[in-house]
């Protein structure tokens, strides 16, 4: 067994299925790729995010940050690969697997019947007046629901609707209590619930379709 059989989301390939799903079977879920400082790195990216959402720079200072991306971009460019072997998204050692675009999220539980996990929405996820966008936690309910779907499931399974319930304000910088689980299973279609709290009070909660993809389906 190999170190990325291990784990549930594991799809397995088929001779004649070779990329479950449309996507590839075999996702190569690591811990090591990208090197052991890469969630320091991406913590860095993170962090800039945060700062340019608040940061006013003097023309001069905007400048000189642009020279700095540009020669980050540059070295980052030398190193491009397709999204099967990027980390960002499979290092599963990592807050949402190392994905720059997800809010931080940590998986304390997950199975078949759903998935616990620690989310802090940050300064980037601004939306106004200090709290969270309520996209952001819409992204943070789409991905977590998809992982209880493919929890379940065993593979891939697309969002047929997100329905986002928003019962009260999301802080930043606050730990919160994320929870998805798979309500009903009919077929290919998995109705997934989840809610998020701070502490004993509810922010938000999901009702939401997935969707198991078919062999080969996009
Ligand atoms: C991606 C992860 C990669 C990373 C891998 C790393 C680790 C993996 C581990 C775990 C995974 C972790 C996390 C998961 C991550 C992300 C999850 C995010 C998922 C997304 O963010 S994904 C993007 C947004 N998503 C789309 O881009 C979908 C566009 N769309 C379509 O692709 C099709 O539309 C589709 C496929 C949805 C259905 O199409 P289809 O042809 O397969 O099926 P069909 O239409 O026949 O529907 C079958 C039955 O569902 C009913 N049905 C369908 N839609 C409905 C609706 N809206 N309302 C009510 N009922 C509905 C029908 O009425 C029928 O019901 P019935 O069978 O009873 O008649």
């Amino acid at each position: 067994m190999t170190e990325t059989s291990k784990h549930e989301w594991d799809i397995p390939a088929t001779d004649d299925s070779p990329h479950e799903g449309g996507f590839r079977a075999d996702l190569q879920i690591t811990t090591d790729r990208g090197g052991p400082r890469y969630g320091e790195m991406i913590e860095q990216v993170r962090s800039f995010m945060g700062k340019v959402r608040y940061a006013s720079p003097t023309p001069e200072l905007a400048d000189e940050v642009i020279e700095d991306l540009r020669k980050l971009n540059a070295k980052l460019d030398t190193m491009l690969v397709d999204e099967w072997t990027t980390p960002s998204g499979t290092r599963i050692d990592l807050p949402s697997r190392g994905n720059i675009t997800l809010p931080p999220y940590e998986v304390k539980d997950g199975g078949p019947d759903g998935v616990d996990a620690e989310v802090t929405f940050e300064d980037f996820h601004l939306g106004g007046n200090g709290v969270a966008h309520g996209g952001h936690v819409a992204v943070a309910f789409d991905d977590l629901g998809g992982m209880a779907a493919a929890l379940r499931t065993g593979g891939v399974a697309r969002t047929a609707y997100l329905t986002v319930n928003y019962r009260s304000l999301t802080p930043l910088n606050t730990p919160l209590v994320l929870k998805t689980w798979v309500d009903r299973h009919d077929g290919r279609k998995l109705f997934v619930k989840g809610t998020l709290h701070d502490g004993d009070r509810l922010c938000a909660d999901l009702d939401s379709l997935f969707i198991e993809l078919k062999p080969g389906q996009p």
